[in-house]
C-alpha cells in the first residue's frame, strides 16, 4: 500500500513538473527578445527566472492550489534529478542569447579594440574639424547599421510577439491541463488521503489484530497450561471420585459391620461374663491340672520304674528271634521244619534224606529267647516289642538295639524297613516314637534335644556316614572319661534334628553311602556294621533334673561261609568282628575279669551296651531256608549265648541340677 502511494506521488509530481517545464520553456521564449539587455543576470539559477513564470501561474491558481504545489513540488524541481536537468535546461534557455534576435554585428561592435585618441590642441580648428567629421561619418554608418539592425530587430520583433502570442495560446492551454492535473492531483491527494486513513485505520487494526493475536496467544497457552491442569485435576477427581466411592462402600460396609458390631458388642458382654466364669472355673480347672500333672508326673515316674523293674527282671540283654518269610522270587527253594513252640520258645528241624551220610535221621534244635517274631509278624509287632526300650532311652537309659544273622535274614529290614509307613523298621519308628513322647514329656516341663549320627565299620575301619567325601578324617573310638566305660567316637558328625522327617532325610542319605555288594543269599548286602547314634539330652527347669542317653540302633554286617562267599577280604573281616562279639559274649557269660572288648572296632563301640549299665536288646535274623540251616544254627546258638549274658543291672543317668 504504501510503495503505491509513493508511486502515486512521484506520478503527480512528474507531471507537474512537465507542465512547469513547458511553461518555461515558451515563457522564456517569448520574453527573449527582451533579454539582451540584462545578460548580466543571466548566470542566476534557473529558479530565479521562473519565478516570474509561477507567478503569472499561480495568478490563476486557489490559494489551496498554491500551497499544495509548493509543498509537494517546490523541493523536487530543485533537489531531484529529473528537476535538474529541467532546471539545466531552463538555464541554458535564460543564459544562451536567442540565436535569431541577436545581431552578430552588435557583437562585432562591441568586440572592437578602443583606439586611444590623438590629443589636439585648441587652436587647431581644422584639425578638430576634421575629427568630428571623422566621428561623424563613424556615427553616421554606425546609424545606418544601426537603422538596418532595427529593421531587423523589428522584424523579428514581430516574430517574437506572433511566437509570443502562440506561447500565451500554449500557456492557456497548459494552465488548463495544469488545472486539470492539479484538479486529478487533488481528487488523487483526496483519495490519498482517504486511503492513507484507510491505511491508518487497517495499520491501526492490524496492530490492533496483532496485539489481540498476542493476546490470544497468551490466552491460548494460558489456556493450554489451564487444560493440562484441568486434565490433572480432573484425573485427581477421577482418583478421588473413585476413592470416594471406595469409601462410600467401605462406610456402607462400616455401618453394617457398625450394625454388627453392636450386636456383637450385646453378645461380647454376655461372653465377658461367662468369660469371666470360665476364667475362674480355669483357674479352678489349673489347679486341678497340676495337682492332677503332679499325680500324672509321680504315676509316670512309678510305671517308669516299674518297667525298669521288669526290664530288669527280664534282664538287661533281651534277644529276640525273626524268621524272614520266603520271598516270591525264593518259593522254590526248600525249607527246614520250624516250629513255633510257644511265645519265647522255637524249635528248628532238619531231616537228612541221604541216609548213607554218617549225618542221617533227624536234626531237631529248640531255643528260648525273650520272643519269638514268627514270619507272619509285621513290623509294627516287632516294634511293639522293642519300643520299651526306645521309652528307656527317653527315660535316661543307655539303651542299645542290634541285629544279628545271617547275610540275607532280614536284618536291615528289621532295622531301617522298607518303603512306606506301613514298611518303616525299628530306626525310624524309634525316632517316631521320641517325637511324640517329647510332647507328653513337655507337658510335664521336659525340654529335649536330640541329636544324631550315622556310622559304619567297614573292614575294621569306621566311616562316617553323613559325610559323603571319601578323603574323611580318622575316625576312632575313645573313652568319655576315665572312670566309667562310655565311649564315643571322634571327627563324627552330628546331626540336630527337630522332627521325624528331618530324621528319615539324614537316614536315607546315611543308607546311600553304606557299603552294599550283591551275595548269594541277598542281593544287595549291607558289607559293614552300621550303627545310627541318638543322643537324647533334656532338662526339666520345674524339677530341676536333667539327663542324657543314647540310642544305639545296630544292623551288624550278615555273617557269610567263607566257602560261599565271592568277598573274602570283607567276609574275613565280617565274621572276625563276629567271631569278637562271640567272644566278649563268652566271657561276660563266664563272668571273666578281662572281657576283649577292644579287639575289634564293633565290641568296642558297643563296651557300653554289651558290659555296662545299658540296656541291650538283641534280635537274631533267621531264614528258613533248607541250604541256610546250619548258618541258622550257628545264630540261634550265638543269641542263646547272648541271652544268657547277665550284665550289672542299669543305671539311669539322671542328675539333680543346683542353678539350671
Ligand atoms: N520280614 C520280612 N518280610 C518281608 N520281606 C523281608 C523280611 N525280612 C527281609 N525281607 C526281604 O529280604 C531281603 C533281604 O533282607 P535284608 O537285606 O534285610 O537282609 P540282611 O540280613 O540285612 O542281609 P545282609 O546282611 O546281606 O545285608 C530283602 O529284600 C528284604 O526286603
Amino acid at each position: 500500500m504504501k510503495k503505491y502511494y509513493g508511486n502515486l506521488k512521484l506520478y503527480a509530481v512528474l507531471c507537474v513538473h512537465l507542465q512547469l517545464e513547458n511553461i518555461n520553456k515558451h515563457h522564456k521564449m517569448s520574453r527573449i527578445p527582451k533579454l539582451p539587455t540584462s545578460t548580466a543576470k543571466e548566470n542566476k539559477p534557473g529558479l530565479i527566472n521562473s519565478r516570474p513564470l509561477t507567478r503569472t501561474i499561480a495568478n490563476g491558481l486557489s490559494d489551496a492550489d498554491k500551497k499544495a504545489l509548493i509543498l509537494n513540488h517546490t523541493k523536487p524541481i530543485r533537489n531531484g534529478p529529473v528537476i535538474s536537468t529541467s532546471g539545466s535546461r531552463l538555464r541554458k534557455a535564460a543564459t544562451e542569447p536567442p540565436p535569431t534576435t541577436v545581431p552578430s554585428k552588435i557583437l562585432k561592435i562591441e568586440k572592437k579594440p578602443s583606439t586611444v585618441a590623438r590629443k589636439i590642441p585648441p587652436y587647431d580648428y581644422k584639425a578638430r574639424y576634421n575629427e568630428l567629421l571623422e566621428k561623424f561619418k563613424t556615427i553616421k554608418s554606425e546609424h545606418t547599421d544601426l537603422k538596418g539592425k532595427h529593421e531587423e530587430v523589428s522584424d523579428e520583433y514581430e516574430k517574437v510577439k506572433e511566437t509570443a502570442q502562440s506561447c500565451s495560446n500554449e500557456r492557456d492551454i497548459f494552465k488548463e491541463k495544469l488545472l486539470n492535473t492539479l484538479n486529478d492531483l487533488r481528487e488523487k491527494t483526496a483519495e490519498f488521503e482517504r486511503m492513507k486513513i484507510d491505511f491508518d485505520i487497517q495499520k491501526h487494526e492490524n496492530e490492533d489484530l496483532h496485539r489481540k493475536t498476542r493476546l490470544l496467544e497468551e490466552v491460548t497457552n494460558g489456556l493450554k497450561k489451564k487444560t493440562t491442569e484441568l486434565e490433572i485435576l480432573q484425573a485427581e477427581f477421577n482418583d478421588v471420585t473413585r476413592r470416594h466411592q471406595s469409601l462410600k462402600e467401605e462406610a456402607e460396609a462400616l455401618q453394617v459391620l457398625s450394625e454388627h458390631l453392636k450386636k456383637v458388642s450385646v453378645e461380647y458382654d454376655k461372653l465377658q461374663l461367662d468369660f469371666k466364669e470360665a476364667q475362674q472355673a480355669i483357674m479352678k480347672y489349673k489347679s486341678d491340672a497340676e495337682s492332677l500333672q503332679n499325680i500324672l508326673a509321680t504315676m509316670y515316674k512309678e510305671q517308669r520304674d516299674l518297667r525298669n523293674t521288669i526290664q530288669d527282671l527280664k534282664g538287661n540283654i533281651r534277644v529276640y528271634c525273626r524268621v524272614r518269610p520266603p520271598l516270591e522270587s525264593e518259593s522254590t527253594k526248600p525249607l527246614f521244619n520250624l516250629n513255633v513252640l510257644d511265645a519265647c520258645s522255637i524249635e528248628v528241624e532238619k531231616v537228612e534224606l541221604n541216609f548213607s551220610s554218617a549225618r542221617k535221621g533227624k536234626s531237631q534244635h529248640a531255643f528260648t529267647f525273650d520272643g519269638i517274631f514268627t514270619p507272619h509278624a509285621t513290623q509294627e509287632d516287632v516294634f511293639a516289642e522293642v519300643s520299651s526300650m526306645v521309652q528307656s532311652a527317653l527315660d535316661g537309659y543307655n539303651v542299645c538295639i542290634f541285629a544279628y544273622g545271617q547275610t540275607g535274614s532280614g536284618k536291615t529290614y528289621t532295622m531301617e524297613g522298607g518303603c512306606g509307613t506301613e514298611q518303616y523298621g525299628i530306626i525310624p519308628r524309634a525316632f517316631n516314637m521320641i517325637f511324640t513322647c517329647m510332647e507328653d514329656l513337655k507337658k510335664m516341663g521336659w525340654e529335649l534335644q536330640i541329636k544324631a549320627s550315622f556310622l559304619e565299620i567297614y573292614n575294621e575301619i569306621i566311616y562316617d556316614l553323613l559325610n559323603s567325601s571319601k578323603d574323611q578324617e580318622s575316625h576312632d573310638i575313645k573313652m568319655v572319661n576315665s572312670k566309667g566305660i562310655d565311649v564315643y567316637v571322634s571327627n563324627l558328625k552330628e546331626e540336630e534334628v527337630k522332627s521325624s522327617h528331618d530324621f528319615i532325610r539324614l537316614m536315607i542319605f546315611a543308607q546311600r553311602n553304606r557299603q552294599t555288594a550283591a551275595t548269594l543269599n541277598n542281593e544287595r548286602s549291607s558289607r559293614s556294621h552300621s550303627v545310627a547314634q541318638i543322643k537324647i539330652s533334656a532338662i526339666n527347669e520345674k524339677r530341676k533334673e536333667k539327663f542324657t542317653s543314647q540310642l544305639n540302633l545296630v544292623d551288624l554286617a550278615g555273617s557269610e561261609s567263607g566257602k560261599t562267599s565271592q568277598r573274602m577280604d570283607e567276609t574275613k573281616h565280617i565274621n572276625r568282628s563276629l567271631s569278637e562279639l562271640s567272644k566278649v559274649i563268652l566271657s561276660l557269660q563266664t563272668n571273666q575279669s578281662h572281657i576283649p572288648y577292644r579287639n575289634s572296632k564293633l565290641t568296642h563301640l558297643l563296651m557300653p551296651s554289651l558290659g555296662g549299665n545299658s540296656k541291650t536288646l538283641m534280635l537274631v535274623n533267621i531264614n528258613q531256608f533248607d541250604e541256610c540251616f546250619n548258618e541258622t544254627l550257628n545264630s540261634l546258638r550265638f543269641a542263646t549265648k547272648v541271652n544268657s549274658c547277665r550284665t550289672i543291672k542299669a543305671k539311669k543317668n539322671l542328675t539333680m541340677v543346683d542353678s539350671l
